[in-house]
C-alpha cells in the first residue's frame, strides 16, 4: 500500500542530507528511514561507528539508499554540493555534552554557531529544506525558578511550562559558562527565523527535550576517554556497570522530562514527511508525563538496572557531588523542563507513549548487554603502576 502523509497525500521518495548522521539521534533516525520509508540518506559524519550496521554488508536490503560522506563541516567543500544534490538537509552536527559548556566555551559556540552557519547560507541560496537541531535549554531557567521558595505560583504551570512562542529564554550571567551552548542554539535559531521572514527559507527547528535510549552518547573507559563526562544517562549506567555509587550533582533536585528516542523519531519522521505542516515551526519535542527529579532518575535506574542485570542493588546506591566539582568552574543549570505540547498536537498530531520505567528497562537491557563484558574484562586488569 502506497504511504500517505497526514493530509492523504501519496509521499514520494526523497534525498536527505544529513549532517552528523553518525551520532545518537542520527543513528536511530538513519535506522528508521532505511526499516519504515523509501527515502535516500546523505550520512555525513566524522564518526560511523554508530551507524555501521546500516552501511555493511552490501547485501542489505536498503544498500545504495544510504552512503556514508565521512567530513567535518568545519573544513570541507563537499558540503555544499551534497546539501544541493538534496531535497532536505537534517543538522544535528553539534558539540552537546554540558561538561563541554564550561571547560570548551569556544568550541561549543563555534560548534553550534559558527559551524552551523554555512548550512543554513546553502539552505537558504539553494531553495533547499532545513530542519535545524535546536534545544530545550534554549529556555534556560523556569519563571518559576526566580519566586521565593515558599511562593504557591511555582506550582502554578504558568510559571514552568515551556511554550515555544511564548516563553521567555533566561539564561545565567556570562561567567556561568554553562549558557555558551543554550546562547548559540538560540542565536542560530534567530539567524534561522530571520532567513525564513526575511528569505524565505523553509525551516522547522527541533527543541528536544532530554531524549535518551540506547547508543547514547559513550561509557568512559569502553568506547569513550576514560575521563569524558557523558549525559547523565550514559553517566549513571557506567557507575551502574561498575557497581559504583551513582554522582548526584547539587543533590540531583534539578527536575527533567525524559522521552524515549524511538517516539521522538515518530515526531521527526512526520516532520520530514508533512512539510506544509512542519515548516516555520518550531517543535518541543518531549514527554511531559515522565517528569522526574535527577535523584528520582538515580532511584528508578538502580532498581532497573538491578532487574534487568541480576545483580544486587550496591550498598551505598548514590553519593553527591557539588556541581563545581563534577562540571568545573561556570557551571550551572535547568531548574526544571516541562515542554508544552499544543503546537506539535496541533500541526502533526503526535504523543510520546513510552513511560520512563519501559524506556529505562529496554534502555538498560541494551546497555548491561553491549557492555558487561567489557567492563568486567577492564576492572579485572592490574593497574598499570
Ligand atoms: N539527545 C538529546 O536529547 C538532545 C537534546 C537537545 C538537543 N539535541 C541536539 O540534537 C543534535 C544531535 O544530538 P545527539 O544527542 O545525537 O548528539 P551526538 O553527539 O550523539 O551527535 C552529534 C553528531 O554530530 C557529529 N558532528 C559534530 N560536529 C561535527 C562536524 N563539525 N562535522 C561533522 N560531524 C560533526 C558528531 O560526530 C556526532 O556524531 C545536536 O544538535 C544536539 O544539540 C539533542
Ligand atoms: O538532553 C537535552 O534535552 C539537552 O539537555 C542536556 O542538558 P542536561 O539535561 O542538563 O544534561 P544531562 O547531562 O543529561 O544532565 C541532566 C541532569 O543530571 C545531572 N547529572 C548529570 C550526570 C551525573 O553523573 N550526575 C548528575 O546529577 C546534571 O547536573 C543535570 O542536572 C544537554 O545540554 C543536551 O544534550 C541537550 O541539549
Amino acid at each position: 500500500m502506497a504511504r500517505v502523509d497526514l493530509d492523504g497525500n501519496p509521499i514520494k521518495p526523497i534525498t536527505i542530507c544529513m549532517i552528523g548522521a553518525g551520532g545518537f539521534i542520527g543513528s536511530h533516525l538513519c535506522e528508521k528511514l532505511m526499516h519504515e520509508t523509501p527515502h535516500t540518506v546523505f550520512a555525513l559524519d566524522v564518526y560511523n561507528d554508530k551507524i555501521k550496521h546500516l552501511l555493511e554488508p552490501d547485501s542489505l536490503p536498503w544498500a545504495g539508499r544510504i552512503t556514508f560522506h565521512r567530513l567535518n563541516i568545519k573544513h570541507d567543500s563537499r558540503l555544499e554540493g551534497l546539501i544541493k544534490m538534496a531535497d532536505l538537509t537534517i543538522n544535528l552536527a553539534a558539540i552537546c555534552t554540558p561538561a563541554d559548556y564550561n571547560t570548551r566555551p569556544l568550541d561549543t559556540i563555534y560548534s553550534n554557531f559558527i559551524d552551523a552557519l554555512p548550512v543554513v547560507k546553502y539552505c537558504s541560496e539553494n531553495n533547499k529544506r532545513l530542519i535545524h537541531f535546536s534545544t530545550c535549554e534554549v529556555y534556560g531557567k523556569t519563571i518559576g525558578a526566580f519566586l521565593p521558595k515558599d511562593s504557591p505560583l511555582r506550582k502554578d504551570p504558568a510559571y514552568y511550562v515551556l511554550k515555544e512562542d511564548e516563553s521567555p529564554c533566561i539564561f545565567g550571567s556570562i561567567e556561568k559558562q554553562r549558557w555558551s551552548y543554550a546562547c548559540a542554539k538560540q542565536l542560530i535559531e534567530r539567524l534561522i527565523y530571520g532567513e525564513g521572514a526575511e528569505n524565505g527559507l523553509e525551516f522547522t527547528i527541533v527543541r528536544p527535550f532530554n531524549w535518551i535510549g540506547p547508543r547514547m552518547d559513550f561509557i568512559p573507559g569502553i568506547d569513550g576517554p576514560s575521563e569524558g563526562v557523558p549525559r547523565v544517562l550514559a553517566c549513571f549506567s557506567n557507575n551502574l556497570l561498575r557497581g559504583e555509587p551513582l554522582k548526584l550533582v547539587d543533590g540531583g533536585q534539578s527536575q527533567r522530562t525524559f522521552v524515549y528516542i524511538k517516539d521522538a523519531i515518530e515526531a521527526v519522521l512526520l516532520m520530514i514527511e508533512n512539510p506544509a505542516r512542519a515548516n516555520g515551526h518550531i517543535f518541543n519535542v518531549g514527554n511531559p508525563n515522565n517528569e522526574v527529579t535527577v535523584r528520582q532518575l538515580a532511584e528508578i535506574m538502580i532498581q532497573v538496572y538491578s532487574k534487568v542485570s541480576g545483580e544486587k542493588t550496591p550498598a551505598t546506591p548514590t553519593i553527591d557531588v557539588s556541581s563545581k566539582e563534577f562540571y568545573g568552574e561556570g557551571y550551572d543549570d535547568s531548574d526544571k523542563r516541562i515542554p508544552d505540547m499544543t503546537i506539535i498536537n496541533k500541526q502533526l498530531g503526535w504523543n510520546p507513549k513510552t513511560s520512563l520505567f519501559d524506556l529505562l528497562e529496554s534502555t538498560l537491557t541494551y546497555q548491561h548487554k553491549t557492555y558487561a563484558e567489557a567492563i568486567k574484562k577492564v576492572i579485572a586488569k592490574p593497574v598499570a603502576s
